[in-house]
């Protein structure tokens, strides 16, 4: 049975997570997504002016699948199409030997433009893929038959590199017990509901945060509108139109926030909050928490996933989320 273990190096201010992947015969660095289901790659037949700086897959180790294609939009309105090819992917060590690998013939700028990052690795559930007219799996369900145990675990750090786990659990990574939690894989995502929350040293706990997904390819934490805004309050912090979010001091007085799943109580320090200076060398950070305001639910993106280590278990046949402090 398989199993391993792959880097995950932080970009600038934790913005994404990369992790080395070898397809055919070209070694990329790409972004591990637990909130999309295409593995998709710079290549070859990406035009020029889009791939400047990036590592890119050679089809020519694959076997193209003669009319399809995919095509993504992410949460953030970045995106990607193109074609389809079944080739060899290692990750850790652990291989697939015939995973839909798709080739970008077309790229939004803001990949372009992330010259750290040759693309996407989804961990999403397959349900949600964008390839026609098949529909492909994930790296992940394509290894699970072969897995030691038929799950992931993301060990996310600040300003650190953290790892990725294929087919175990490293007890080594995490403190205390891990609290696992049932999930909702109805919209293809590593859903599930968080319960109250509190701000600092504050035990009164709050209402529910409510229905969430896992997200290790949104960098931030979104929560209903009321928890933001409670939290900001508390920070000293402002919802600013011109930066287009909450905003708050830098200083290093950010509260941490707490919030409770399957019962136990997490927390986010107040430093992964102050996410970033809104400038370079501004005093006013942009925040590590937004509203959720037009998604339907939270993200529970990195600034929250550095904190904890997450298993990605579907061991037990149904899907679970397991959190663990670190
Ligand atoms: O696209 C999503 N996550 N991954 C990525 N974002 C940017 C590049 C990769 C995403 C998924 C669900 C919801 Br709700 C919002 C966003």
């Amino acid at each position: 049975a398989q199993s391993g273990t792959v880097a995950a190096d932080p970009q600038q201010y934790d913005q994404a997570y990369l992790s080395p992947v070898t397809i055919g015969n070209s070694q990329l660095m790409l972004d591990f997504d637990t909130g999309s289901a295409d593995l998709w790659a710079f290549s070859n037949e990406t035009p020029a002016s889009e791939s400047v700086g990036h590592a890119k897959y050679d089809s020519s180790t694959g076997t193209e699948l003669q009319g399809y294609s995919w095509s993504i939009t992410y949460g953030d309105q970045s995106g990607a199409a193109g074609n389809v090819y079944a080739d060899k992917v290692v990750v850790g060590g652990v291989t697939a030997t015939k995973q839909a690998v798709e080739a970008a013939t077309s790229i939004s700028t803001s990949f372009s433009d992330n010259t750290d990052s040759d693309g996407l690795l989804g961990l999403a559930f397959s349900s949600i893929n964008t390839v026609t007219p098949k529909q492909q799996t994930t790296f992940f369900d394509t290894v699970k038959p072969t897995l030691a145990k038929a799950l992931f675990t993301c060990d996310l750090k600040q300003g650190n590199a953290g790892s990725y786990t294929f087919g175990y659990i490293d007890t080594s990574k995490y403190t205390g017990s891990v609290t696992y939690v049932p999930v909702d894989d109805s919209q293809g995502f590593w859903s599930f509901t968080a319960g109250g929350y509190s701000v600092g040293s504050d035990n009164a706990t709050s209402g529910s945060v409510g229905v969430s997904i896992a997200d290790t390819g949104t960098s931030l934490l979104y929560l209903p509108a009321a928890v933001a805004k409670a939290y900001y309050a508390k920070a000293g912090g402002k919802f600013d139109n011109q930066q287009g979010g909450y905003t708050l001091p830098c200083n290093g007085n950010a509260p941490d926030f707490n919030v409770a799943i399957g019962g136990k109580t997490f927390v986010v320090p107040g430093s992964y909050i102050a996410y970033a200076p809104i400038t370079s060398g501004s005093q006013t950070c942009f925040g590590g928490i937004q509203a959720n305001t037009g998604i339907g639910f939270n993200i529970f993106g990195d600034v929250f996933l550095k904190a904890v280590y997450a298993i990605f278990d579907v061991s037990q046949g149904a899907p679970r989320l397991g959190f663990a402090a670190q």
